[in-house]
């Protein structure tokens, strides 16, 4: 199972948030994503809000998006104020060639697809080492404590190998900002990801999963610090 990359470089990181910061325009609502990579985003719209007046409001994805967001002088907002989003911006785990993504690696894909699924432009920022041909990377899955092992089997059944993801400063598995716990779940490469995605939805005790088929573009940071659009 591959491991969270946290080698990539942060200057790529930083470029591809920083160029996705400046779609955002006056009078906007717009989605703020979880991870390192969109912490970035975050911090360059607060630069904006703070230094040139943008007239913003942000709903977040995570405990962590709303620190950020709160530290960098964001005003919040929420979907049920403000349901349809003008634009999101998010992280990845891996993107492939037809811009399907998988997500979670923060355990937040929950609240980052509910937030990506309502906004008119769903836009991913990652460094060049997210960019993949086919997908590989293990599916993060969110999971009702009460139906793990149900859940466990439904993912065999899938032929995917399920993993609970253990958490590494306290003891016993990882617990989402919802309550639930994740299944890292490896599939080897996928082939088909929206017939995946349609068999992971139908799982009776999956809260929600990793993979997003809905990206409009991503912005990739280059080696050198420049930032490729793909749409
Ligand atoms: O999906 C996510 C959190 O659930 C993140 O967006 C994803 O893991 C990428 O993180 P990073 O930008 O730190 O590499």
């Amino acid at each position: 199972m591959k491991e969270r990359n946290a080698s990539a470089s942060s200057a790529e990181k930083q470029a591809a948030g920083i160029a996705a910061a400046d779609l955002v325009e006056d009078g906007m609502v717009i989605g703020l994503g979880t991870g390192s990579t969109t912490a970035f985003a975050i911090a360059e719209v607060g630069r904006r809000v703070r230094e040139e007046g943008l007239d913003v409001l942000a709903v977040v994805t995570s405990y962590q998006a709303e620190m950020l967001a709160i530290e960098a002088g964001v005003p919040l907002t929420s979907l049920a104020e403000h349901p349809v989003l003008d634009l999101a911006i998010d992280g990845a785990d891996q993107v492939d060639a037809n811009l399907n993504v998988i997500k979670g690696g923060g355990a937040a894909h929950t609240r980052e697809k509910v937030v990506a699924y309502s906004a008119k432009r769903f836009v991913v920022v990652a460094d060049d080492s997210k960019m993949s041909e086919k997908l590989n990377h293990f599916v993060p899955v969110e999971v009702l404590p009460y139906a793990r092992e149900l859940v466990k089997k439904q993912m065999i059944d899938l032929e995917g190998v399920p993993l609970i993801r253990m958490a590494s400063r306290k003891d016993g598995p990882v617990i989402t900002d919802n309550g639930n716990v994740i299944m890292d779940v490896e599939f080897g490469t996928i082939e088909d990801p929206a017939e995946l995605y349609q068999r992971l939805s139908a799982c009776v005790g999956v809260v929600e999963h990793g993979l997003f088929l809905n990206t409009d573009e991503v912005y990739v940071g280059r080696k050198g610090g420049a930032v490729e659009i793909i749409k």
